[in-house]
This record gives C-alpha cells, sequence and structure tokens, in this order.
C-alpha cells in the first residue's frame, strides 16, 4: 500500500447474521486507473459498495480512502468519493441543470463555480445541450451519463460505479464503458467499476475477481491474458465455476 493508492481495501470480512458476504477481501484502486471489479450474482459486489460509502460498517477490516480511514476520519474519506448506484438517484421532476445543482448545494460549491463545473462534466459527457430537458425525457443511457457527471461535479479522487450499464442497450452501454475510460485516461482519477459484463473490460485495466465474497484473482488485465494464456471469459469460469 502506498499514499498513491486511492483505495485501500484490507483483510475486510461482512456478513448478514451468519451469512458471510465478505471474507477477508483485500485489494487497492490506484490513481489513474480502472479497476474492475467482475463478480456473478451474488459475489459481494454490493457489500463491498455499501461498506465503502458507509451504508454497512465493518469492524473486521479496514477500507482507507487516499489514507483516510473510513470509520477514524469518516469526512475527509467520504469527500474524496463520487458514487453511482445500481438504482437511479436523479429527481425525473427536475430538469438536468437543477439536478446537479442540488447536488453542488450539498456539497458546498458556490454558484459560479457549480456552473463552470456543470458545464465541463456534461460537456465531457455529451450532454450540455439536454441541461434544460427534464431527466424524465432523457433514455436510460443519457439519464447514466447525467448521474456519472454529477458524481463528478465536486472532484473525488475515486468513483465507484455500482453496475453502471445494467439495463441499457448496447450502444448505449458502450458509450458509457468508452467514456469512462477515456475519463481515467485524460485524469488522475481512479475508477472502481462492479460488473458481470466482460466485454466492459479493458486490456489495459485492473481486474479483480471476487467469487462468494473472496478475491480468486487481482491482476493487470493485459498481464493475466499474457501469464494463463485464457480468454478473460475462460479464466472467469474457471475461477466462479458453476455460478457464473
Ligand atoms: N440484506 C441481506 N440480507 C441477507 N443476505 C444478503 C443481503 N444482501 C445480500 N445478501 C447476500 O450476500 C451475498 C452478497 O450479495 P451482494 O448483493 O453483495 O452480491 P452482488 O455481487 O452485488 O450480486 P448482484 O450482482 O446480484 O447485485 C449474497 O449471497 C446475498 O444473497
Amino acid at each position: 500500500m502506498t499514499a498513491k493508492n486511492a483505495l485501500d481495501v484490507n483483510e475486510l470480512s461482512f456478513a448478514y447474521g451468519s451469512k458471510k458476504a465478505l471474507d477477508e477481501v483485500s485489494f487497492a484502486v490506484n490513481a489513474g486507473e480502472c479497476t474492475m471489479l467482475l463478480g456473478p450474482n451474488g459475489a459481494g459486489k454490493s457489500t463491498l459498495f455499501a461498506l465503502i460509502t458507509r451504508l454497512y460498517d465493518s469492524r473486521q477490516g479496514s477500507i482507507k480512502l487516499c489514507g483516510f480511514d473510513i470509520r477514524k476520519n469518516s469526512r475527509k474519506a467520504l469527500a474524496q468519493l463520487g458514487v453511482v448506484f445500481q438504482q437511479t438517484t436523479l429527481d425525473p421532476d427536475l430538469t438536468v441543470m437543477q439536478n446537479l445543482r442540488y447536488h453542488t448545494a450539498l456539497h458546498g460549491i458556490g454558484r459560479k463555480q457549480a456552473n463552470r463545473r456543470i458545464q465541463e462534466e456534461l460537456e465531457r459527457f455529451e450532454m450540455y445541450d439536454r441541461r434544460r430537458e427534464k431527466v424524465r425525457q432523457l433514455n436510460g443511457g443519457h439519464k447514466r451519463r447525467v448521474e456519472i457527471a454529477r458524481a463528478l461535479l465536486h472532484e473525488p479522487k475515486l468513483l465507484l460505479l455500482d453496475e453502471p450499464t445494467v439495463g441499457l442497450d448496447v450502444p448505449s452501454r458502450q458509450g458509457i464503458v468508452e467514456h469512462v475510460h477515456e475519463l481515467v485516461k485524460e485524469t488522475d482519477l481512479a475508477v472502481l467499476w462492479a460488473t458481470h459484463l466482460i466485454d466492459e473490460i479493458y486490456p489495459e485495466d485492473q481486474l479483480i475477481i471476487l467469487h462468494k465474497g473472496r478475491v480468486m484473482a487481482k491482476s493487470n488485465v493485459d498481464q493475466l491474458l499474457k501469464k494463463t494464456g485464457a480468454s478473460i471469459h475462460d479464466v472467469f469460469s474457471k475461477l466462479t465455476r458453476g455460478q457464473a
């Protein structure tokens, strides 16, 4: 672990009653990298995200964001974080702009800076021209772009994406996958992206395979493929046999 890590998860365990959902999970996410968290249904991805965002709490293991422990220094730790949950949290009856202004106000960002940041992020996701439309009028892919833009307004160091392309058609999914990978290349942002879709993973990504609450593999994708001589699909199937 180094000061460079946007996220450090160390020996983290969590159980729902007697049901173990995470079992001594350890990994790091670096600045300027997209780390794909690949796991079948029930692997523990959402539980991990709930712990990183402090919806749940665990006394077994630790989570640090940019070096700040989320239990001991939660305000500073959570300030480093942008999140897009599986379920949309935009207000459909407000415009794109109103939704984003609400977020900047929550983060105490002044009007002038808020307008600048909103323009920057909406332009990045090719949504600035749609800013006066009600969210209800946008298609699923465009709503997701607005949600990702919103999660970036306060300039977090780590962006968490919990299966952000679920329910989208192929072109919308591809658009989001490309936009996020471009974003990581252009900035020093660290991304942790939960998915069960292998085609969302790029060769330059970092990959963590989670299965039944345990980390089965963690590696740069390109290196993993060279080392095993297999496809991601084959590696994933082998490690999660009978569950994928
Ligand atoms: N509230 C809960 N109460 C009891 N068990 C739960 C609860 N939430 C999740 N679990 C169990 O914990 C394990 C991990 O679930 P989790 O939702 O974190 O997995 P996931 O990888 O996000 O799956 P999915 O892709 O289906 O969202 C599963 O076995 C699940 O059944």
